[in-house]
């Protein structure tokens, strides 16, 4: 069964860029997975349809109304169990959350329905959550202007996990994350640019030299920046080898 996307946002437009293009554009067009967007906009009973207000107890900026996101969440949830999906995960894009990584994108991409918020302004009012169990979910330690972008970074690399979504299966494997690790250099024609050459193990039609070559270099690239990463990842004898040489090359 397909996944099924929906988003509560207050510029719907600006996920052109997701379904628009690439890889999560074909994904879409091919029926891999759909995308619903919600503006809380329609569910505004007032004739300026008001979605924003100031915040109780002073302070800079405007909050998002409760009434008409309350709403477009419970329009989303009753759309997805229409579509047979009785439990959608969802989720507040917002700098509180758990920050996502592969193994939340991993876990997202499992899911047959997800319900994103963006918030914009300063945030959303907190009798949001006590309406509707939000998840909160940060893409990073900064401040956007709204969680679209977000919403979309999240859409975009649970989709490329989605069986099909990529051409060559192998290539979402081989992305960085996908075994714990950063990803290799990597080289393409010509064999000499402006005496820059490829590293001739590349070109040797070796496999086997070229895996080990490629292990290396992630491990090496890891080591050096990001040894967190390495902190608990279990390395087999042949990645403890390879590193060692790294690291001996690097000091040499
Ligand atoms: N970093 C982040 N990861 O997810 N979302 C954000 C983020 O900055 N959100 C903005 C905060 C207020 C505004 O409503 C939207």
């Amino acid at each position: 069964m397909k996944p099924h996307y929906h988003v509560i946002t207050l510029f719907p437009e600006m996920f052109t860029a997701l379904s628009g293009f690439g890889v999560s554009g074909r994904a879409l067009r091919n029926g891999l997975c759909d995308l619903k967007l919600w503006d809380p906009r329609e569910f505004t009973q007032d004739a300026y349809r008001t979605v924003d207000d100031r915040p109780f107890g002073g302070g800079p900026g405007m909050l998002m109304l409760a009434e008409p996101l309350d709403l477009a969440l419970t329009a989303a949830k009753t759309a997805l169990r229409a579509a047979g999906v009785d439990q959608s995960r969802m989720v507040y894009l917002s700098p509180q959350g758990r920050r996502l990584d592969h193994a939340l994108v991993l876990e997202l991409a499992t899911e047959p329905g997800l319900i994103l918020l963006a918030g914009r302004y300063e945030g959303i009012d907190e009798r949001v959550f006590q309406r509707h169990p939000l998840e909160e979910v940060s893409i990073g330690d900064y401040v956007l202007s709204g969680g679209e972008l977000p919403a979309m970074v999240l859409l975009d690399s649970v989709i490329r996990h989605l069986p099909g979504a990529l051409g060559d299966a192998d290539s979402a494997k081989e992305d960085s994350f996908a075994d714990g690790l950063l990803d290799c250099p990597h080289y393409t024609r010509p064999e000499d640019y402006q005496g820059l050459k490829v590293p001739p193990v590349l070109l040797s039609g070796n496999h086997a030299a070229i895996r080990r070559w490629r292990l290396k270099q992630a491990l090496g690239r890891t080591w050096q920046r990001r040894p967190d990463l390495l902190q608990d990842r279990r390395l087999s004898p042949e990645e403890q080898d390879l590193l060692d040489e790294f690291r001996r090359a690097q000091e040499a």
